[in-house]
Parts: structure tokens; sequence; C-alpha cells
């Protein structure tokens, strides 16, 4: 006899994990499916060890300015194999925490490939076959490479945790999240690094004033920008280089080629065909505000649906879909005002509508208010680079529909004011709010 199940989820990610964990709670028999490792991408290859190198790549500007501040490194040098080996240690102990948290939850873990088989069954790679009344697919995204001559000599994001060595040279195609947070990790470390976009815009969907400002400090750093440029041919030379052949811009002669163009959801060869699972243009897998498929039994959550691609995210999708189906709570997500940040030296960090988006919401009367001006650390240390934090503020009603800050500790600073923003206070309170000095985020309410 199959084993059976009340719920189980395919995919033991950010959305996966958190779902089966309050299924169980609710009392479900549950069982989870990972193929590779327990944390998915988050926790494996994506926001947590990304986040680790980029404090370990900050402490370049850190040596270089504390002798401003009195303090004299000698030798400065840097060792990528222990960064790299410390933050995979790191990584393997919080896999274990999530091990342990699905064990505490009694929910069964399968360390295989799921496909849906038809029906309430699904087949596992270790051979078993399983049943469950509903099944929730986490399956998530993984890197959409193009389709280029010679793109198998090019790595992804997954692979920079675990390279032999930083290479001298990088070209990294795309102009999104992760072109830029690698181009900082990259250059920080001391490669030379060359961003290759396809438009002549970098991180679409963020305030223009913002973007601008990272593109500015980015080239000061020493970062090279090919806009309007894409790749015709990628060869790889004796001696493990890469030539790359362009259009747009000159060919370019790296040590490495990182595309950074975008994620895909992972729906091939799932079995969703056998049920009828309906899918969209990229592969997504199409659901309702409930996370319901259009077949009964099955739901999903997370980058598979191409929703909106952020940890915080899925885990919301996996919590509501638990709460509804197995607690008797009826439970939606709320997409409004999404605080996202975008990891690059400086950070950057928004909420809600850009100020073009809320002019062409609300005409052109809409009042902004901005504060461009230099963080004391960096005046002290000699450090030319500007913050910029910019209030989008309604026409009529006095709302702040919008926070955009690019600085020193911005995504940091801007979650706490994102709560403002979420419960929709108007400028006025944030006038009526006493400066916190000093302090880079003071900025926030002495605006005038
Ligand atoms: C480099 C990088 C940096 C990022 N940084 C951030 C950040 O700073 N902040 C942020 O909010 N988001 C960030 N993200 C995005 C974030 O990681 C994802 O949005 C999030 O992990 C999505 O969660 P998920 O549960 O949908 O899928 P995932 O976490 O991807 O989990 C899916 C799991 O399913 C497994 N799987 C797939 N198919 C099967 C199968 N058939 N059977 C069994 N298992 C299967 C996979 O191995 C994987 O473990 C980053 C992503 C990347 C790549
Ligand atoms: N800090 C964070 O929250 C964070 C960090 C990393 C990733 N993420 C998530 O992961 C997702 C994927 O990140 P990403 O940076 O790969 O995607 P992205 O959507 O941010 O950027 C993709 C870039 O690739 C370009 N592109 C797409 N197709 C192309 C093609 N065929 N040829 C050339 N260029 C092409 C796009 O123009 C864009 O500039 C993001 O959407 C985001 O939700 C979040």
């Amino acid at each position: 006899m199959a084993q059976h199940f009340d719920l189980f989820v395919i995919g033991a990610g950010s959305g996966g994990v958190r779902a089966a964990r309050i299924a169980a709670s609710h009392g479900a028999k549950v069982a989870i499916a990972e193929e590779y490792r327990v944390g998915g991408t988050c926790v494996i290859r994506g926001c947590v060890p990304k986040k680790l190198l980029v404090y370990g790549a900050h402490f370049a500007e850190d040596l270089e300015d504390c002798a401003r501040f009195g303090w004299d490194i000698e030798a400065r040098s840097f060792d990528w194999a222990k960064l790299r080996d410390n933050v995979a240690a790191e990584v393997d102990r919080l896999e274990g925490l999530y091990q342990q948290t699905l064990a505490n939850n009694d929910i069964t873990l399968f360390e295989a490939r799921a496909t849906l088989k038809g029906g309430k069954e699904i087949a596992l790679s270790t051979g078993e076959t399983v049943t469950a009344e509903k099944i929730l697919i986490a399956v998530g995204a993984r890197p959409f490479v193009p389709n280029v001559p010679g793109a198998e000599h090019a790595i992804v994001s997954n692979d920079v945790f675990s390279l032999p060595e930083i290479p001298k040279r990088v070209a990294i195609a795309g102009g999104g999240y992760i072109a830029n947070e690698f181009a900082g990790i990259f250059n920080e470390l001391g490669s030379k690094v060359t961003i290759v976009n396809r438009s002549d815009k970098i991180l679409r969907g963020y305030d223009e004033s913002m973007r601008e400002r990272l593109l500015h400090i980015s080239l000061t750093k020493g970062i090279a920008f090919a806009f309007n440029s894409t790749f015709r041919k990628i060869e790889k030379q004796d001696d493990g280089s890469l030539h790359l052949s362009m259009d747009g811009c000159d060919d370019m002669h790296v040590d490495a080629l990182l595309f950074a163009t975008g994620r895909i959801p992972n729906t091939e060869n799932l079995g969703l065909e056998t049920l009828g699972v309906e899918t969209g243009e990229r592969g997504e897998i199409k659901v309702d505000e409930y996370s319901r498929t259009n077949i009964d039994h099955v739901f999903a959550v997370g980058d598979v649906t191409d929703r909106v691609q952020l940890t915080p995210v899925a885990i919301r999708e996996g919590h509501a879909f638990a709460d509804t189906q197995f607690g008797g709570i009826d439970r939606t997500v709320d997409y409004d005002n999404i605080p996202n940040a975008v990891f690059s030296h400086p950070p950057i960090a928004g909420v809600g509508m850009t100020e073009s988006e809320a002019r062409q919401a609300f005409g052109n009367q809409v009042k902004t208010y901005t504060s461009d001006f230099r963080a004391m650390k960096n005046v002290l240390a000699g450090r030319n680079e500007r913050s910029l934090y910019k209030l989008v503020v309604h026409p009529t009603d006095d709302r702040v529909v919008g926070i955009h800050m690019i600085g020193p500790e911005a995504p940091e600073i801007l979650q706490a004011a994102a709560i403002a923003v979420k419960a929709g206070l108007k400028k006025q309170q944030f006038d009526d709010t006493i400066a916190l000095h000093p302090t880079m985020s003071e900025e926030l309410v002495l605006m005038r």
C-alpha cells in the first residue's frame, strides 16, 4: 500500500517549508520532497549566501576608509577560499536547522525528485509512489540563460558560491537584481567588472532617480557598463579565458561570464500535463488568489507561479495556503506595498509607488521630497558617495505612497519606514516625528 498523506509538498524551499510546517501545526499529516537541499534557493544559493558575500566584499571599502578614523592596518590581503568556505559552512548549519524544523513538526521528508503521476499519486525518484489528498507545488525557479552559441561556458548565480577563485575580469549579462548585486561583490573583491545590458536602463521597475544614482556610483567605483549590447558568440580559449563576440559594443576578453538574465519557473518534466495543470507563457503555474490551480486538489506557491519572486512573498503564500486549506482560516496575500531591496554597493531599497508610477496614477500634481546627502561616515572617510532619499506623496490627501532610498543600510532603514507606507500615514505625520540624531534615517522626517 502506498503511503497516504493529507498534504504532499513538492520542493522544500521558502514557500514549501512554511506551508508544510503550518499545515502540520493544524494537524495535517504532511510529507515534503526535496531533490537538492532543504532550504531551497534563498538559504542554499540565494538571499543568505549572497548577503554574506555582500558583507564580506564591503570590508574592502571599510578597510580603505578606516585610515581616516585612525586605524593603521598594515597588511591587507583577501582569502576567497576562506570566505567561500565559511559561507558554505553557515549554509550547512542553516540547512540542518530547516531539516530539524521538518522533523520537529513530524513532516516526512523524501530526499528525492517528485513528479505528478496522475490523480492523487506522486512518483518519487527513489522508485516509491505515494498518494495525497492535496498537492502543493513549490518547486521555485532556475536561472534563465539566453540561447547564445557558447553559453555553456558561462556561469549562473548558483555557481558563484563555489568558484575556485575570483575571476580577474568578469562580464555580467543582465541589468536586474542579480547583475547589480554580483557586480558589487566582484568589484569590491578586485575583479574588473562589466555589466552588459540589452537595454540602456538598469533595474527596471525601480525609481528612476535611484537607478541613476546607482549607475553613477557604480561607474565611480570602476564598474563598466555596455548598454544596448548583446552576445553573438562565446568562445573558450586555450588558457580557459573567454572571448565574447558582441553586438552593440566592442568584443571582450574575460575570465568569467555570469548570466543574470532572469529566472524561469521549474515546471518542466513535473508531470503537470498528466493532470492538465494550466501553465502560462513562461511555464509558470497559473493560480488564483488562494494559490489554487485549475485542478481541485493541486495548489502552487512561490517562484513557480511567477507572481513576485521574493522569499517573504513565497513564505506568505505558503502560510496563507496552509491556513486556508488546513486551519479553517480563510486567508489570501496582500501584494500591495511589498518592500524590496537591491544589495548593491551601496544598496537600494524601496516601497510603494515610484515617482513615475504615482504621476501616471494621480497626475503631475504628485509631490516629491528628496534629500541628497553624504553620510557623515563617508564625509570623514573622504568618500565622495552621496545618498539619496525620496518621498512620493499623494497630491490631495497627503499620504506617503512611496519611499525610495539609496545609501548605506538603506534596506535596514526602509523595512521600518515601509510600515508607515503600508499604514497609509501622511507626510504631516512624518514631519511631526522628531528626528533621531545623528542618523541617516532622520532624513526621512526632515524633508520639507
Ligand atoms: C542569487 C539570488 C539572490 C536572491 N536574493 C534574494 C533576496 O535578497 N531577497 C529575497 O526576498 N529574495 C531573493 N531571491 C529570491 C528567492 O530566493 C526566491 O524568491 C525564493 O527562494 C522562492 O522560494 P520558493 O519556495 O518559491 O522556491 P525555492 O526556494 O527555489 O525552493 C524550491 C525547491 O524545490 C526543489 N525542487 C524543484 N523541483 C523539484 C522536484 N520535482 N522534486 C523535489 N524538489 C524539487 C528545489 O531544489 C528547491 O529546493 C534571490 C534569488 C537568487 C537566485
Ligand atoms: N535583493 C533581492 O530581493 C533579490 C536578489 C536577487 C534576485 N531576486 C529575485 O530573483 C529574480 C531573478 O533575478 P535576476 O536579476 O536574474 O532577474 P531580473 O528580472 O531582476 O533581471 C533580469 C535582467 O536580464 C535581462 N534579460 C532578460 N532576458 C534577457 C535576454 N534574453 N538577453 C539579455 N538580457 C536579458 C533583463 O532585461 C533584466 O535586466 C528577481 O526578479 C528577483 O525577484 C531578488
